[in-house]
């Protein structure tokens, strides 16, 4: 998807709301489990009660990972689901890849042509050439980790390397390779504060924030800095949508839970 699609569409929607699809077969209400594929049944069931009220949906792979050949099936489906039903919506493989050059384009083929996924998250650990294998995707988006929502960023990322944070360092950096206007980065809710600096290496780059719900970040906490003209940003929420309960009202305490965040965000976009 162009980026200039998933701007309308935010302002179409006046909603940046990312809902991750983080399925857990013990957290999803029991009668589902009767069906043939539970985990597509739950995901088929959320998106359809929040998608007037999102922009990106994002299945953080490992939670199909765990299911073996079963979950990678239900993603397959979810992914088929979104882009068939929903071609408008931005589809994030969260799957925080990255390796050396070669192992790197086979990552970007599997969640960029072989899925179909718009964007997918990796990491920068390795470097450039770990990197420009995905960047070399037209019109497919590498979300990069700049400044993570755990408690662990601390370990390294805000650590100083050559005078420079490591967050700021990847940022700095990352302008630099080639189609770099493929890239998008990761800043948790929860390090809110960092945004005026981050804003100031990258003006206008989408950021996608998870941490809200959940985590505790605050969504007017991260628009007060992190905010663009085009708005900038998908602020992901996923325990806090899906499990918002965990009985037969599942779907419509997720549409309760979107609704509410989309008309939070509506505000924001209308006092901008
Ligand atoms: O890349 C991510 O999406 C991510 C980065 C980060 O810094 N923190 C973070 O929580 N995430 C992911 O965002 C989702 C957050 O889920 P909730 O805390 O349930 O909303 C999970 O899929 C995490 O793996």
């Amino acid at each position: 998807m162009e980026i200039t699609q998933l701007i309308s569409e935010i302002k179409r929607k006046k909603s940046f709301l990312c809902v991750g699809l983080d399925v857990d077969m013990e957290k999803i209400p029991a009668h589902l489990l009767e069906e043939e594929d539970p985990i597509f049944a739950f995901n088929k069931a959320i998106i359809d009660a929040t998608h007037r009220f999102a922009v990106a949906y994002k299945p953080n792979t490992a939670f199909y990972e765990a299911y073996g050949l079963k979950g990678w099936e239900a993603l397959q489906k979810t992914i088929d689901y979104l882009n068939t039903n929903f071609p408008e919506i931005f589809t994030i493989a969260d799957a925080k890849r990255g390796d050396i050059g070669n192992t790197s384009s086979m990552y970007a083929k599997a969640f960029f042509e072989d899925l179909g996924f718009d964007s997918v998250t990796v990491a920068p650990y390795m470097g450039k050439d770990s990197v420009e294998p995905f960047l070399k995707f037209e019109n497919k988006h590498t979300i990069l980790l700049a400044l993570t929502s755990n408690e662990g960023a601390f370990d390294f990322q805000t650590k100083k390397m050559d005078g420079l944070e490591t967050y700021k360092n990847v940022l700095q950096v990352s302008k630099t390779w080639v189609n770099s206007r493929n890239l998008m980065y990761v800043v948790g809710a929860t390090k809110a504060e960092y945004l005026r600096d981050i804003r100031d290496i990258i003006p206008e780059s989408f950021l996608l924030v998870p941490g809200v719900g959940a985590q505790g970040g605050s969504l007017a906490d991260v628009c007060k800095y992190g905010i663009t003209a085009d708005i900038g940003l998908l602020i992901n929420s996923s325990r806090g949508i899906i499990y918002a309960s965990n009985k037969d009202d599942f779907a419509e305490k997720a549409t309760q839970e979107a609704s509410s965040m989309q008309m939070q965000m509506e505000e924001i976009i209308n006092g901008l």
